[in-house]
């Protein structure tokens, strides 16, 4: 490893883990480390393992992740409200839940309408969340997140419904509130610009494990193995070689 690589503390290391489902091992002998404070994109082709990859994460850093799922995990009978209020239920007794179902809290009301004006869903705080554009729902989710207040975020896509301008807007608010982010995303140039680390996943294992600078999107290009050899790469990072460097590839053994 570099030196100049991973000066934080760790937050959580994996050593040679395998992670799957049941008996399916998808990602065999993983390992990695997430620093506190790194901003983490989390990239590969579709069935590479990066929901599997989140789930362990979050298996592992329990109550200091926050999570947004892939499919939100929205109740759509339910308003935007009560959605947003259901990422602290665990920490409100059964009594003050049901109460709030029937008449919101105060307190929350309060704390979920600025979330949602944040998120431009200020008047949609009692809408039912099944009468929502998939954009909406997708920043319903992420206020969901939010209102967890949690040091760690992990997101399964949590930008993939919304156009460019709002991904970024998105992401912002993300950092501003955790300190540390693990986001899974299929826009590589986002990876690049908006990120400081890469791991991507390919083939069952960790291909990519590199800091956003010295990566291209060339690079980022090889994880998917339907990408033209001359790749997109026109970014600021092209002044990097095509081939990342070993240490910024400590996992890359024998890449297909
Ligand atoms: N609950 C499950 N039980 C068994 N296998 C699963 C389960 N969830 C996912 N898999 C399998 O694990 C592999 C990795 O899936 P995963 O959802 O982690 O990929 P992904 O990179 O997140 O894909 P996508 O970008 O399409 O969301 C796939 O082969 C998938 O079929």
């Amino acid at each position: 490893m570099a030196p100049t690589e991973h000066t934080h503390e760790t937050l959580l290391a994996l050593d040679g883990v395998d992670l799957g489902h049941g008996s399916q091992v998808v990602l065999p002998g993983l390992s990695l480390r997430l620093a506190r404070g790194e901003r983490i994109a989390l990239l590969g082709p579709s069935g590479a393992g990066k929901s599997t990859l989140l789930a362990a994460l979050r298996a592992r850093l329990g109550a200091t992740a926050a999570w947004c799922p892939q499919h939100h995990g929205l109740v759509p009978g339910l308003a935007v409200y009560h959605n947003v209020y259901m990422g602290r239920l665990a920490e409100r007794s059964a009594l003050a839940n049901l109460w709030n179902l029937v008449r919101p809290l105060r307190g929350p009301w309060r704390e979920v309408t600025e979330l949602c004006e944040l998120l431009g869903l200020e008047g949609l705080m009692r809408r039912p969340v099944g009468q929502l554009s998939g954009g909406q729902r997708q920043r319903t989710a992420i206020a969901r997140a939010l209102y967890q207040g949690r040091e760690v975020f992990l997101g399964d896509e949590p930008v993939a419904s919304v156009d460019p301008h709002q991904a970024l807007r998105l992401l912002g608010l993300i950092e501003e509130r955790h300190a540390t982010t693990v986001v899974a995303l299929h826009q590589r140039e986002l990876a690049l610009s908006h990120f400081d680390r890469v791991w991507g996943l390919r083939d069952g294992r960790l291909a990519i494990d590199a800091p956003a600078s010295a990566l291209s999107l060339a690079d980022l290009d090889a994880l998917y193995p339907d990408a033209e050899a001359t790749s997109s790469g026109t970014d600021r990072h092209d002044a990097e070689p095509a081939a990342p460097s070993p240490e910024a590839l400590p996992c890359s053994r024998g890449r297909a």
